[in-house]
């Protein structure tokens, strides 16, 4: 079986094509910039030569073209053709308490999509972008969406509803969902398999840490809680945004700074986190980079990013009553060495204990960075969000539930 994942994003698309016999990936690439000047198109063969190209890409549709006629390229494709490709398999951020697991598309599912753009305007059209392409190229191939939401409709209402009048709830849906799912889902798995004990035994605290970051408190092997919310905007500091905030901040700084209700989501969004702090970037590596040689504003937002990820272990710890283990993953998670011992030293009274070879080790493989005696685990555990969406969608195509 071969599956073609997509993840869409507003201006971007990124793909991987797996061959599910040994679930190797043949090809993978992205195009970004989509419909503004200078697209960008960057397509990485198995054992071929990667093809770089800017070009005009107006539109997903095109887009999805584009990338088909690179997998089926003479020289640059890995298939004959594009009836190979048994089924296609999409991030879509969005589920909303309409879909608790992943399913195939349909016209209904379709619906149902469309009528959550409001909760999340800058996530899931896109996504119906990349589906409406597919359908459009690859009329006759069945396709399966698998959702951020829905790991985290596990968790109960004590925390998943806010504080604020129930008709809210109700009336608009206003509540907290939870993000980054696949992932959280992956890695947790793959953690009790790392430890060597039954995933349904463990407290644990996923810690998702690349652009976008959030927590999870898992627990049975379910979502008890997690921090981002009814966006993708809550809980701790990230690249761009802002996380955690006093909710007041919002009507003070429209006021004061005469901003729209546009502009001042977007200054959450785009330019707070550590962008905002550091005044340098949204990158993790500048950031520590910077703060090696002195900058004093760059320590400032490392120490903050780092203190409110550690006040999240605990309050999991404590919403959990016990821990196990916790489990960095992402781009910051399994790469920043500075922000794992920043996170780690500080919790030993939780009973993390860690140990600074293991930590430095560079490795794709799941590992321990804390001491055989630590009496709470720390772990990194690479993601791979792709490849569970490949494996949903092998199971729904073939009509395993
Ligand atoms: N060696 C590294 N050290 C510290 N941070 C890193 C390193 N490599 C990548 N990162 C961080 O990972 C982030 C990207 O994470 P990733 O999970 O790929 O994000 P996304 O999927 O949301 O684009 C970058 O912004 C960067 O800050
Ligand atoms: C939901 C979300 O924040 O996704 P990303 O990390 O890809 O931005
Ligand atoms: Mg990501």
């Amino acid at each position: 079986m071969i599956i073609l994942v997509m993840n869409a994003g507003s201006s971007s698309l990124k793909y991987q094509l797996y061959n599910m016999e040994d679930e190797s990936v043949l090809a993978q690439g992205r195009v970004e910039r989509i419909g503004m000047d200078a697209s960008i198109l960057v397509h990485e063969p198995a054992g071929k030569a990667e093809v770089n190209e800017v070009s005009e890409i107006l539109d997903h549709n095109t887009a999805v073209r584009r990338l088909i006629d690179m997998i089926t390229h003479k020289e640059h494709g890995v298939l004959e053709s594009m009836k190979e490709i048994h089924a296609v398999g999409h991030r879509v951020v969005h589920g909303g308490e309409s879909f608790k697991q992943s399913t195939i598309v349909t016209d209904d599912v379709k619906k149902e999509i469309r009528r959550l753009f409001d909760l999340a305007p800058l996530h899931n059209p896109p996504a119906m972008m990349g589906i409406t392409a597919v359908e459009y190229n690859l009329p006759e191939v069945p396709q399966v969406v698998v959702f951020d939401t829905a790991f985290h409709q596990s968790m109960p209402q004590e925390t998943f509803l806010y504080p604020i009048p129930m008709v809210l709830y109700r009336r608009h849906k206003i509540r907290r969902y939870g993000f980054h799912g696949t992932s959280h889902d992956y890695v947790s798995k793959l953690a009790a398999k790392t430890l060597g004990m039954p995933l349904e035994s463990l407290k644990l605290v996923t810690c998702h840490i690349g652009n976008g970051a959030s927590c999870a408190a898992i627990m049975n092997g379910r979502s008890f809680d997690t921090s981002m919310g009814l966006t993708p905007l809550e809980g701790l500091m990230m690249g761009t945004r802002s996380g955690d905030l006093d909710p007041a901040i919002v009507p003070f700084t429209m006021n004061k700074e005469e901003l729209t209700l546009n502009e001042v989501n977007s200054m959450l969004n785009k330019h707070s986190g550590l962008l905002a702090i550091s005044g340098i970037g949204s990158d993790m590596r500048e950031i520590v980079e910077a703060m090696d040689a002195g900058d004093k504003q760059a320590k400032l937002a490392f120490d903050m990013y780092t203190y409110r990820l550690r006040k999240y272990i605990g309050a999991y710890a404590a919403g959990m009553n016990g821990l196990d283990a916790i489990v960095f993953t992402a781009g910051v998670g399994e790469n920043s060495v500075a922000v794992r011992k920043a996170v780690c030293e500080n919790l030993s009274f939780l009973g993390i204990e860690l140990d600074d070879a293991r930590n430095e080790v560079r490795s794709k493989e799941p590992r321990s960075i804390t001491t055989d005696a630590s009496r709470v685990k720390a772990l990194v555990v690479p993601t791979n969000e792709e490849l569970l969406i490949a494996r949903d969608t092998d199971r729904l195509v073939k009509g395993i539930v």
